[in-house]
């Protein structure tokens, strides 16, 4: 028999942020609802959207590589109609199935502007397409998620010329200066669980692993033997253990250990988004600034003009049933994910 895996659709899902003030505070309850953020998280957080007028980049980014793709897909011959649906705002994952049923979408493939495996960064956009596709009813699209793709060699690519883009800004002072990669940070109890198992090799589980090996992949492109892997954008309430060290804390230990300019380079994210723009272009700036360090920011791997390339081909590699290409020592990732893999925590012991 054979399995006809193509496809007819292409669906962008993403986060989703505000585009203007009065947006700003339905966005962070849609974002919120039911994760126990404490209430002071949630106005900090609303504080820096306003400082950008209430606009999120996100949606920006997101029109930004529907327009390549399309270039993309067209200079492939892939002739697919794009679709594009948030997670947690305007235009709604539900909205946009809806609209693909009324098109006559039957069988889409779908990729997250998140690259790796855990519970926030995978599953929930899984759980969140589920849930569109249960709104939009029995004329809802089949959809198929394509899997976390940090070492693909267009990821790790993208992230290397980025990063060297930023190198290269600090001029003489490149020469000493520190690779810092950093994601965002998550509860220990979600990332211990985070991947598949083969994936996990500590208490930061796959999250960790998949970043460490990216941050390893990027270094070695750069000439660097050392790099730090930290972590930005806690949340939660005080008493929740959450993977660190956080990039302020780590900036001051590097300026005791004598470190003089450092490249911050946001692997664990594919656009630079809020979190990018305030927590380090503001917040870690300043605290470089204050110990008196050269302080570089890398573009986050989705603004490279490769990374078009990789989806694509992560879409023709799906449509055939091949594993895509991958880089470094963790095996390939099972496609589609597993049922269930990736949960919030460990599930509770039977009995
Ligand atoms: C792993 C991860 C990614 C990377 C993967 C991916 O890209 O998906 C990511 C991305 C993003 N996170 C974003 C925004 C927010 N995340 C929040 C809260 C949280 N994020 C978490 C994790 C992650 N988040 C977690 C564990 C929480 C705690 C609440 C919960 O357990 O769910 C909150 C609430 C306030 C707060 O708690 O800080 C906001 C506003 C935006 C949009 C930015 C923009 O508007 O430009 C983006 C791309
Ligand atoms: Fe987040």
């Amino acid at each position: 028999m054979q399995s006809d895996q193509s496809f007819d659709a292409f669906l962008l899902v993403s986060f989703g942020g505000p585009e203007r003030t009065e947006d700003v505070v339905p966005f962070l309850e849609n974002v919120t609802a039911g994760r126990g953020i404490p209430r002071e998280r949630l106005v900090e957080v609303g504080r820096h959207y306003y400082l950008f007028d209430g606009v999120s980049p996100i949606n920006r980014q997101c029109r930004e590589l529907l327009a390549a793709l399309r270039a993309e897909f067209d200079t492939a011959g892939l002739d697919l109609p794009l679709y594009w649906g948030n997670r947690n705002w305007d235009p709604y994952l539900t909205d946009t199935v809806r609209q693909m049923a009324a098109d006559g979408v039957r069988r889409a493939v779908a990729f997250l502007t998140s690259a790796y495996s855990s519970y926030s960064s995978c599953r929930q956009y899984h759980d969140d397409v589920a849930r569109a596709r249960a709104e939009a009813g029995p004329g809802a699209p089949e959809i198929e998620v394509i899997p976390p793709y940090a070492t693909h060699p267009g990821f790790v690519e993208a992230a290397a010329a980025t990063t060297r883009a930023a190198l290269e800004r600090l001029g003489p002072d490149a020469a000493g200066a520190r690779l810092v990669f950093t994601a965002h940070s998550i509860p220990l109890t979600m990332a211990g669980v985070s991947g598949p198992s083969e994936h996990r090799r500590g208490p930061g589980g796959g999250y960790a692993a998949q970043l460490e090996e990216v941050g390893r992949l990027v270094a070695e492109r750069l000439g660097h033997r050392e790099f730090d892997l930290v972590y930005q954008s806690r949340s939660g309430p005080p008493s929740q253990p959450w993977l660190e060290p956080d990039i302020c804390d780590h900036l001051e230990s590097l300026r005791e250990q004598g470190v003089r300019a450092v490249v911050v380079s946001p692997i664990g994210f594919v656009s630079d988004h809020m979190e990018i723009k305030y927590d380090l272009d503001v917040e870690a700036a300043q605290a470089a600034e204050k110990l008196g360090l050269r302080y570089a920011r890398a573009a986050a791997p989705g603004h490279h003009p490769g990374f078009a390339a990789m989806v694509r081909e992560l879409v023709t590699d799906r449509a055939r049933g091949a594993v895509p290409a991958h880089l470094g020592t963790l095996p390939a990732l099972p496609a589609p994910c597993r049922d269930g893999c990736c949960p919030l925590r460990a599930p509770a012991p039977a009995g």
